[in-house]
């Protein structure tokens, strides 16, 4: 049994909290798969090179109606695969590197294994390598151990065989058609990618929305573009997934309609991430669960047990890689300082789906609104309507902002079109510093004709009181 100052379970975020600050703490670190956690090896970053691609592939589709013929001759998909991680994989295996050997971690231990609690404060790590077991107490804990996809019961799915978010960005090849299981962020992103790189592409929602969880005019807009695009079975249930004898895939579907078929070549699973609280088995040290299965922290981001810090997918409703950055500051501020903490800042949790179009989010939903009784009114404007998006001839994109009526205060943007995950960043600004739409609008220049007129625009457009 090795006792330490200070144990962090998870590369993720938990990776980013040790800092030379802690260079009294004895420190030990613990990763049960790759180093650097989701964002890095399988989440945020691999797919936003596969979308930066797509969106290139995606361009000859577009640029016709602007005199300019180009044509995709040629998706050279084990290049594209291998570039991406040619440059990731280097930095996992650096950042491990960097733990086990850079003189700066002189105090820290980085163990490859499975973290589970077996007592109070005490966490049993079983190595990857070989299954031999540590047993690690610690004065204090932050457990970063992040969420894995989840895996609904259709019967003959583990049979038939899939792909998660975790493996289908490292297919071997380009499947001709690919069915995806579920309709928010994770099949939005790789409907855009796959579709764009020539792939046949079927997204199969449960719902009669893809992105539902975006405001009602958002996710209505995104579902009628994302038909034009690829085959989006809305209202369909799997019910069954079989192996046919030529190594096709079946998936056997229920709809309003009937009964329904669809064969496919590869099947991706993309229906939420649970958090991996089980594989931690917090409970056997008196850490608090929501039904959900995320672990439970107060502002300061502790558990139940005082000194046992949680953050990111493991206990937030978020699930995002800006939130679990936060959290982690938050916490080694909360380490560092015990006497003097601070709490973690949700109010205003901004996100992007990075699909086509993109689909940025920051506040209250209208539908929210409405549901929490808030008076608002609605600022829309169109990119087709400000000089930028009339010169991209853009004539889908919306921006809608929401505000309180007499004080103008901002209860909501949503912005759904070309940039933006960029264009919203000065409402997320406004909302976080307290700024009014009037003073927003009026209190600062906005570059003529750049895309944040969007937002300009749709902030003049609000109808407030005087
Ligand atoms: C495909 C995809 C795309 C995404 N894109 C975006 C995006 O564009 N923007 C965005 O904001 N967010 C995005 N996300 C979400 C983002 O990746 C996560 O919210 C974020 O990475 C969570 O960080 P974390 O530190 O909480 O967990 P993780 O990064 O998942 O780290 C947890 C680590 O803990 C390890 N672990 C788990 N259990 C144990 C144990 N018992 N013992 C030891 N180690 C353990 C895991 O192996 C893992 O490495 C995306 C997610 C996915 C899946
Ligand atoms: N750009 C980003 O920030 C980004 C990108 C990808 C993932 N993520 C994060 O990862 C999380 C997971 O992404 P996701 O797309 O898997 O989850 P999600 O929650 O965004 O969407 C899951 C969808 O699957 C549906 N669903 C649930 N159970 C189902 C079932 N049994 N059959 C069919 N459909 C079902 C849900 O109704 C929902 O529409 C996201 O919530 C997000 O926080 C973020």
């Amino acid at each position: 049994m090795t006792h330490y100052d200070l144990v962090v379970v998870g590369t993720g975020s938990g990776n980013t909290i040790v800092t030379k600050q802690f260079a009294d703490w004895k420190v030990a670190i613990v990763e049960r798969g790759t180093f650097g956690g989701t964002c890095l090896n399988v989440g945020c970053i691999p797919t936003k090179m596969f979308v930066h691609t797509a969106d290139l592939a995606a361009v000859p589709s577009e640029s016709s109606r602007f005199g300019i013929d180009e044509k995709v001759t040629a998706v050279h998909w084990p290049e594209i695969r291998d570039r991406i991680f040619g440059r990731i994989d280097p930095i996992s295996a650096s950042g491990s590197e960097y733990r086990r050997h850079h003189a700066n971690n002189a105090n820290v231990t980085l163990y490859d294994g499975t973290g589970r609690f077996t007592a109070e404060r005490e966490l049993t790590v079983t190595r990857t390598d070989d299954g031999q077991t540590e047993v690690l107490t610690a004065d204090r804990f932050v457990l970063a151990a992040g969420s894995r996809p989840i895996v609904p019961f259709i019967p003959g799915l583990v049979e038939t065989g899939f792909h998660t978010s975790e493996t289908v960005m490292r297919l071997e090849q380009l499947p001709r058609r690919l069915a995806i299981i579920g309709s928010g962020f994770v099949a939005a992103e790789f409907a855009h990618v796959f579709t764009s790189l020539g792939v046949e592409v079927t997204v199969i929602a449960r719902s009669d929305l893809m992105l539902r969880h975006e405001d009602k005019e958002i996710a209505t807009r995104y579902t009628e573009l994302a038909v034009q695009r690829y085959d989006v079975r809305l209202n369909h249930d799997t019910v069954r997934v079989l192996r046919r004898p030529d190594g096709a895939i079946t998936l056997e579907m229920l709809s309003p309609a009937g009964p329904a078929e669809l064969v496919v070549d590869e099947l991706l699973v993309a229906v939420g991430r649970t958090p991996n609280s089980d594989i931690l088995n917090v409970g056997s040290t008196g850490i608090e669960l929501g039904e959900d299965g995320r672990v439970v922290v107060d502002e300061f981001q502790e558990t139940a047990v005082e000194g046992i810090y949680a953050l990111g997918d493991l206990c937030s409703p978020y699930q995002l890689k800006h939130v679990a950055n936060h959290e982690a500051r938050v916490i080694r501020h909360n380490l560092l300082h015990p006497d003097d903490r601070i709490d973690s800042d949700h109010r205003f949790v901004p996100h992007a789906v990075f699909g086509s179009p993109q689909v940025a989010s920051v506040g209250l939903t209208e539908e929210e609104a409405v549901e929490q009784g808030i008076p608002y009114v609605v600022g829309r404007e169109a990119y087709a309507d400000i000089a930028y998006g009339w010169a991209m001839e853009d004539t889908t994109g919306f921006a809608k902002i929401l505000a309180d009526p007499d004080t103008g205060q901002l209860l909501g943007c949503h912005v759904i079109g070309p940039q933006a995950s960029t264009v919203i960043q000065p409402v997320i600004q406004a909302m976080s510093f307290g700024l009014d739409a009037h003073t927003m609008a009026r209190g600062q220049y906005w570059i003529h004709p750049a895309m944040p007129e969007l937002i300009e625009n749709a902030l003049l457009n609000l109808k407030l009181g005087s």
